[in-house]
């Protein structure tokens, strides 16, 4: 299942952010301006994100495509404000990266679910007390055990676990889990924070291929069904394809690739991960460039379910 383009629904929503500008109707979730990440100085630093400029507008579903080192994953920790950009500058559900301040940041990140790839739940915590702490940055003061979290908020975490099949399962211990259903907790927990954007670290790099279909197909159904913004980067074209509205592709930290899912063929995208010669970005944005603007969706309408033929086969098996 091909998630859905972003809905008239979602592209209106006027959200309103704790801190810095609110979101108003139809602004974009992200847009980054030159973002630049420089690790290191001199002649030994190292540009892992270099001059990053896009935009992903609300209910939009990208995938972040490219070689390991490309910087993936320090463009998600910049959008998260876990790290601060060298130069540039993106604003985020609102919030201006490079001129929030510490606090600005904490309440950006309660506003950003971030999904990764090792789950880092608590294994000796049930299922349930794990998706509980998903609302810790909403509770004030400490919580142990299940009992101290509001009622309200059990009962929340425990419809969150029924959304992605594992209610059943919320009182085992979360290391009785397999790889795959610990993925799905981790998002049920992602999910508490009620986020603006989702952020997904290669949520799927250490399931097998099954497993990796339904984390998938579930983070499809969740930004479908709550008009909810996700950047995921993903090792997999297949997965990219089948689910993603676009795919935006790093090469050395810069943005070689940015196109519609829809209608694009995989050998095109598989272009990102050919070798290439040394040389300037500009040559290696011309051996991937694929019409590099990303034409405007269509809002889908409701219930409507546009599906590439590659769609279906990714997700064809059941829970
Ligand atoms: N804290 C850091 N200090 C120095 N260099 C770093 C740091 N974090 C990342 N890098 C470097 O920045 C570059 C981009 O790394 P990043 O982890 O963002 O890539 P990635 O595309 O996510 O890779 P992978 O697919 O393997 O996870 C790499 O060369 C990496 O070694």
């Amino acid at each position: 299942m091909t998630a859905p383009a972003p809905t008239a629904t979602a592209a209106t929503a006027t959200a309103t952010a704790t801190t810095g500008s609110p979101v108003t109707a139809g602004e974009p979730v992200i847009r980054l301006d030159g973002l630049t990440k420089r690790f290191g100085t001199g002649a030994d630093s190292l540009l892992a994100v270099d001059d990053v400029s896009f935009e992903v507008r609300p209910g939009e579903v990208v995938a972040l495509l490219g070689l390991s080192g490309s910087g993936k994953s320090t463009l998600l920790s910049l959008l998260d404000g876990l790290q601060a950009p060298t130069s540039g500058d993106g604003t985020v559900l609102g919030t201006a990266l490079a001129r929030a301040d510490r606090s600005e940041l904490r309440a950006l990140r309660r506003r950003i679910g971030f999904v990764f790839q090792q789950f880092h739940l608590v294994g000796r915590l049930s299922v349930l007390e794990n998706v509980c702490t998903g609302a810790l940055g909403s509770l004030r003061g400490p919580r142990l055990g299940l009992l101290s979290y509001p009622r309200a908020v059990r009962e929340r975490a425990l419809d969150g676990l029924e959304q992605v099949g594992l209610a059943a399962h919320a009182f085992q211990r979360a290391d009785t889990l397999s790889g795959g259903q610990q993925q799905r907790v981790a998002v049920a927990r992602a999910l508490m924070q009620e986020p603006g954007l989702l952020l997904a670290d290669e949520p799927v790099a250490s399931l097998d291929p099954e497993s990796s279909a339904q984390v998938m197909r579930l983070l499809a159904r969740v930004a479908q069904e709550r008009e909810l913004t996700v950047l995921c980067s993903l090792h997999q074209v297949d997965l990219a394809l089948s689910w993603a509205h676009r795919i935006i592709g790093l090469r050395a930290g810069r943005v070689v690739m940015d196109v519609a899912t829809e209608g694009i063929d995989r050998a095109t995208v598989m272009r990102l991960y050919e070798e290439v010669a040394a040389g300037s970005a500009e040559g290696v944005a011309a051996a991937v460039a694929v019409g590099s603007a990303v034409p405007p969706r269509p809002a889908a309408a409701p219930g409507s379910v546009p599906a590439p033929a590659a769609a279906s086969a990714a997700f064809t098996k059941g829970d």
